[in-house]
Order: structure tokens, then sequence, then C-alpha cells
């Protein structure tokens, strides 16, 4: 993020975008597209986010066109966000961590999105895989649509909205790795989607004191601009990376197109975030 600016462009082969593209809704077409995304910002900007569906609606050989994905990251040195968004018991949350969060392991990227909403000790996998390979996580806490705050603004009996529970263990885990290492953010992120508005203030979350990275996105195609994610974030805006996927992907299929889309966003969310 400092590097390149705090934006993450979001890999998102939807079956519309391959068309406008002019490629076939296949694993073919969906090789084309994700490797152009990857030509275009390699290198260029903070992070990458393919998402999962996306390729697993290709069945095999689309898991493998995401293999190519994280390959090609690790090759140009672009950190990937998997966006898988897993989450069940812990024993299987075992094997989800061993999928996603082990060296050695294809579909590895440099973190995981994934979603407490089984508990979020249920997590617990996850942390350890991610602490042990030097990874990271992104945990769903206030998500970019409006269904989630049914759940997410929910209160327990001792008025804690879901959302500051999760930020209050997201904080602990941060507090104890940087405490040990003194690193200014710690490896659990939270995903707070930059169309939430107030939410967080609202609900008492303090998304500073997470003292980890913060994904939003909900930038572009979901409506939110510079002024929502500077709304939205506060005094904990220097730790968002700001994600955009079909805003910067309507922009190709030319390489040099889909750059200066993304490089556009980015100083957008430069100006938002960090002036
Ligand atoms: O975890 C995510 O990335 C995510 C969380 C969230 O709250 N909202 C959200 O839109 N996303 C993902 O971010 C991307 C948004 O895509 P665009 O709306 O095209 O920018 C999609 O891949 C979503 O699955």
């Amino acid at each position: 993020m400092d590097a390149h600016g705090p934006l993450c462009v979001g890999i998102d082969p939807h079956a519309a975008l391959l068309a406008d593209w002019g490629l076939t809704d296949d694993a073919q077409g969906l090789r084309r597209f994700a490797l152009t995304v990857m030509e275009a910002v390699a290198g260029r900007v903070a992070a990458v986010k393919p998402q999962s569906a996306f390729f697993e609606r290709h069945g095999s050989a689309g898991l493998a066109v995401l293999e190519e994905v994280v390959a090609a990251g690790r090759e140009t040195g672009t950190l990937v966000i998997v966006d898988a968004k897993r989450g069940d018991i812990g024993s299987t949350m075992g094997a989800y961590a061993d999928a996603f969060l082990r060296d050695g392991s294809p579909l590895a990227g440099d973190a995981l999105t994934v979603s407490p909403f089984l508990g979020f000790g249920s997590l617990t996998p996850a942390v350890r895989a991610a602490a042990a390979s030097g990874r990271g996580l992104f945990v769903l806490a206030l998500t970019s649509n409006p269904e989630g705050a049914a759940v997410q603004h929910a209160r327990d009996a001792g008025g804690v909205a879901v959302a500051d529970r999760i930020a209050r263990e997201a904080a602990a885990l941060n507090g104890e790795e940087i405490a040990g290492s003194g690193a200014r953010l710690g490896s659990v992120g939270l995903v707070v989607g930059a169309t939430t508005g107030d939410a967080a203030a609202r609900l008492g979350v303090d998304l500073a004191a997470v003292r980890g990275p913060l994904l939003a996105p909900g930038v572009g195609a979901q409506g939110a601009g510079p002024a929502e994610l500077a709304a939205v974030f506060g005094p904990a805006r220097a730790s968002v990376l700001a994600s955009s996927s079909r805003g910067v992907l309507k922009a190709g299929p030319a390489v040099a197109d889909l750059r200066r889309a993304a490089e556009l966003a980015a100083a957008e969310a430069s100006r938002a975030l960090r002036d």
C-alpha cells in the first residue's frame, strides 16, 4: 500500500464481462481475462483479489486458472488476496486453511477472505495457519451489501454489536502479533464495505483500534467513491485498502486501458485516504 497506493483490483470474470471483452464463457476465456488483468496491473497495485466463485463456475479447469493467477502474483511480487469467503466448523476450517494458507498449496495466495459467522473462534485453524506461513486474513465484519446489516448490526445481551465483537477479536490477535513483531499492522484484517456509511461509528466499532488492514470493497460498481471512503473510515483511513472490480475491469480488454483505469482508481483512493 505504501509503494503502490491503497488500491486492490478485484478479478471478477463475470459472464457479462467475458462477453464485453469478446471472450468465450469457458475456461479459455476465463484464462485470457484473468491473465490480461494480471499483465495490466501486476507490480503496479497494492494487491489483486481474484473472486473464487467466478473461477469455480468453470469447474476444475477454472480452479486451474485461479492457480495460475496465484502463481502469476508470486512471480511478479504482487500480493494476491484469494476471495473465497470460507467459514466452517473448526475441524473443516482446518482443511480450508490447508488449501488456501499453506506454503506449497497451489491455491494459497498471500491472504484469504474468511467468514466469522459460525463464530469467530471457528476461524482459529485459519488464524494459526496464516500466522505459521506469514499470510493474512480478511475477516468479514461490515459487508458492502445491504442485507448484511440484519446480522452484523445485531447486538448481544451485553449490547455489543456482532461487527464490533468481530473487530475486537481481530484487534486482540493483532495486538499479540504486534507486541511480538513491532509491525505497524497485524495480519488479521477486516472487510468493511465502502458503502457502509456511518455504520461503524453508530455501532461503536473502533476501526483504528483493530490495527489490521481494512479491505474496503464497494468502490466503483457498487457506488462508493472517494467521499464515501473518507467518511466510512475517518481516523482509520491510513489502514484502508480500497477494492474495485468491475469499476476497473470494464475498461478492458486492452492492457493499456485497464492499466490507466487502475492508475486512476489508485490515485482517487490515495486522495481519499491519504491527504
Ligand atoms: O470480501 C469481499 O471482497 C467483498 C466483501 C463485501 O462486503 N462486498 C463485496 O462486494 N466483496 C467482493 O468485492 C467484489 C466487488 O466487486 P465490484 O462491485 O465489481 O467492485 C466482489 O468480488 C465481492 O464478492
